[in-house]
């Protein structure tokens, strides 16, 4: 298990001690760069403005299209349907290889335009299978999404939650919409709040990473934000986003129009500070549009219009390999030089025992190994090779074994569990070594002995060459 490497702020107390991630939690939020101090130097995120509808009227938001100059949320230059938000992720991807994470939030509500949404994640994560997806909502909808959202291996949500309290949050929200009826008032608040806390619970039981961002309106919500941070600890939240109001007349929001004033620096750093006593913090949030695209920090959103879409995208494998080296690169401090590195992928359901089946594989954690030591590089997603006894088509599991070896072309190794002779033979042909040696054992002990192995006959193979 590992310490949690959040921005700011204590480690969370879980089990009596400092908080702890899996590996694979650990991997998500050090290679996000939203989540990690590393991650925002090494890794870039993109975020897909699919969503325009919204199902909630924030007093702060006026979700304004074809602003190219303004960076603020919920403004977008161009919507996508989400065909083109796949081709354009690719061609991001292709551009900027340090992409790690792509994200829809808005220009609405992800969950309020759900048809759209779930399109462009099903989409992205049968052509993109080495990204990792996320989502930002409102968190209205969410208990009803969870599920799916899951399914389809989306590893972070953030909900925004800028209050515990229905009569603070009836000043907040002007209206919501659930099942085609309005809500206002107290009544809406009521609402919401119970399904945000729903959701998010929801969530945090199923493993799925989640970040609170939570709007600071100064004499609404301001003296009330460490009950917010300290609530959201409790349902299991790993990281709390307390963002400036940014309310101007020029952008018409109600708050905007009333002079609602907005917290000023030092206001926001102590109550950043004092939360932090409870819950870890994020400071380097850029409050990004719906469509950012690159580092933090930077937006290259406007390099990459619709207009610059090729008629067919690239195909994505190639590009996946290349951006496999590189991601291993940045995470074991730099290239190898070693003959003996390699990436090596493994099957596992947490990423801490090797326990999973290679046909009941729905994803593969990619490893480098090198003197740097062994770095869990990504997650590849993948369909699995065997869905049961009734779906063994042989012709369609030997074309998904196919697809499975094209996944895992660049690994020198494929730890798993338990597999059958078929893809073992297949791996073996295609020059992947099958290991179950290590099945129900701990991944970094098995790949480290691998590794010496590995070394150790390299150095011979040396040794035989120079004497011959
Ligand atoms: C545009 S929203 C889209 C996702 C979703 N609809 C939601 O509200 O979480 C992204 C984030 O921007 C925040 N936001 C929107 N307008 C803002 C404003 N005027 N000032 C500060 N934060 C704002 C929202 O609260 C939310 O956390
Ligand atoms: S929920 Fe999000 S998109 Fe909807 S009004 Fe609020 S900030 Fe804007
Ligand atoms: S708005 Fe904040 S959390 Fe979202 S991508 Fe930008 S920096 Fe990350």
């Amino acid at each position: 298990m590992t310490p949690c490497p959040s921005a700011s702020g204590p480690q969370r107390c879980r089990n009596g001690g400092t908080d702890i991630f899996t590996p694979l939690q650990a991997n998500k939020v050090a290679h996000h760069p939203c989540y990690s101090v590393s991650g925002h130097h090494h890794f870039a995120r993109m975020h897909l403005a699919v969503a325009p509808a919204c199902n909630l009227q924030c007093n702060y938001c006026n979700r304004k299209y074809d602003c190219s100059n303004e960076s603020r949320p919920g403004v977008v230059s161009e919507l996508l349907t989400p065909e083109q938000a796949v081709a354009k992720a690719q061609l991001v991807a292709q551009a900027i290889p340090q992409l790690s994470v792509i994200g829809i939030a808005g220009p609405g509500d992800p969950l309020a335009n759900i048809g759209r949404t779930f399109r462009t994640l099903e989409l992205l994560r049968a052509r993109m299978p080495d990204i990792k997806l996320c989502l930002s909502t409102n968190g209205l909808m969410l208990p009803d999404a969870v599920d799916r959202l899951i399914e389809i291996g989306v590893d972070h949500v953030t909900v925004t939650l800028n209050t515990l309290d229905a009569a603070i949050a009836a000043q907040i929200y002007a209206w919501l919409w659930l099942d085609g009826e309005r809500y206002t008032g107290r009544a809406a608040g009521e609402i919401l709040l119970a399904r945000q806390q729903e959701g998010i619970r929801k969530l945090t039981e199923k493993g799925i990473l989640v970040k609170i961002n939570s709007v600071l309106i100064p004499g609404i919500n301001d003296t009330t934000m460490f009950r917010v941070s300290r609530q959201v600890r409790e349902w299991g939240a790993f990281l709390h986003n307390i963002m400036p109001l940014i309310a101007r007349p020029e952008h018409g929001t109600v708050f905007g129009l009333n002079g609602q004033p907005e917290p000023d620096a030092a206001a926001l750093t102590a109550v950043r500070g004092r939360c932090a006593q409870v819950m870890p913090q994020m400071s380097h949030c850029q409050q990004c549009r719906a469509d950012a695209i690159g580092m933090l920090g930077e937006d290259r959103s406007q390099m990459f219009p619709l207009s610059a879409l090729p008629p067919r995208p690239q195909p994505y494998l190639p590009l996946l390999r290349q951006r496999a080296r590189l991601h291993a690169s940045l995470v074991s401090g730099g290239e190898s030089d070693e003959p003996q590195a390699c990436l090596v992928a493994v099957a596992s359901s947490r990423g801490d025992v090797i326990d999973c089946h290679f046909g009941h594989a729905d994803r593969f954690q990619i490893y480098s190994l090198s003197a740097a030591g062994v770095i869990l590089v990504n997650e590849r997603f993948t369909p699995k090779y065997c869905r049961g006894a009734g779906d063994c088509e042989p012709q369609d599991s030997e074309a998904r074994l196919d697809d499975m070896l094209a996944l895992l072309a660049d690994v020198k190794a494929v730890f798993c569990a338990r597999i059958g002779y078929a893809p073992w033979q297949k791996l073996e042909s295609g020059g992947i070594e099958p290991c179950v040696e290590g099945a129900w054992q701990d991944v970094s002990d098995v790949l480290s002995r691998w590794w010496r192995q590995r070394r150790l006959a390299g150095e011979d193979e040396k040794t035989e060459k120079g004497a011959a």
